[in-house]
């Protein structure tokens, strides 16, 4: 018999909180292995169609309660602290680098690197993927100089493809506010040459009014 693999505890405390967070990244990081295996096997047809039936049975033993979708769930700091399933930070999330924070003295730093599921160009990176990483350490800027705010505009400039298999460095900084406007810059290096832009974003950041907010986010926990 299996033991489900994400039944939540039923008394979650802060240890349990801690347990589940330690839980969801393990299962994370052997997700984007598997994924990454996944774009770079040249497995037989036989072997991918065993594979495959043993991942459906993995999937059926995440049983229990699913998610509502705007539910914001306990493991999730939104709006300000760490996000477990984010599709770029989240360490839960096989979609995910995922590509780690620090404040600098101006604005955010992330640290990641790219493998072959972010390809876009042969050996190089999806732009597309290079949109989300900014957007979200710009995003995030905009969280860390206290005020928070959905992207309205992102201006991205290609200057030179993303080496994949290669540390990156993305920067986040805030240039400006204006009412309920937050202007944010963002560059991507490699971290060997960080004074090569490899590209770069202009941003406008909007603080929703607290009632939008409520509305768009209804699993907002009051203290945010
Ligand atoms: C404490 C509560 C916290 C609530 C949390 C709030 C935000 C937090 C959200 C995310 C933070 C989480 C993690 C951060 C990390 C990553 C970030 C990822 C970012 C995203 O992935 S996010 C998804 C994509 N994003 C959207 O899904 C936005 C869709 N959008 C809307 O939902 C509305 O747009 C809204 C609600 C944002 C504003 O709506 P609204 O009605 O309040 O604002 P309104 O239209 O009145 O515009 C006000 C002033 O902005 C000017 N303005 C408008 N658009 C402009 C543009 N494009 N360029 C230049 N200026 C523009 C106007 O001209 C006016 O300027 P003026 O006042 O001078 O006339």
């Amino acid at each position: 018999m299996h033991t489900p693999l994400t039944e939540p505890p039923a008394e979650a405390g802060a240890d349990s909180l801690e347990d589940q967070k330690a839980a969801i990244t393990r299962l994370g990081h052997e997700l984007r292995t598997l994924v990454e295996t996944t774009v770079r096997t040249a497995a037989s047809p036989d072997t991918l169609h065993r594979v495959a039936d043993g991942v459906r049975q993995v999937t059926a033993q995440l049983t229990g309660r699913r998610r509502a979708r705007a539910e914001i769930p306990e493991v999730d700091g939104f709006p300000g602290g760490p996000r477990m399933y984010s599709p770029v930070v989240g360490a839960g999330s096989p979609l995910a680098p995922p590509v780690s924070i620090t404040p600098t003295d101006d604005g955010l730093i992330g640290h990641c690197t790219l493998g072959l599921a972010h390809e876009g160009p042969p050996g190089y990176g999806h732009g597309g993927m290079s949109a989300m990483l900014l957007d979200e350490l710009m995003g995030q800027a905009c969280t860390a100089a206290g005020t928070p705010g959905m992207t309205v505009s992102l201006q991205m400039r290609y200057h030179q493809p993303i080496p994949l298999e290669t540390p990156l460095r993305i920067l986040g900084r805030v240039t400006g506010t204006d009412n309920r406007k937050v202007f944010v810059t963002g560059t991507i290096t490699t971290e060997a040459d960080p004074s090569t832009r490899l590209v770069s974003a202009d941003g406008v950041f909007i603080a929703p009014d607290p009632d939008r907010a409520r509305a768009l986010f209804p699993g907002l926990r009051e203290e945010a």
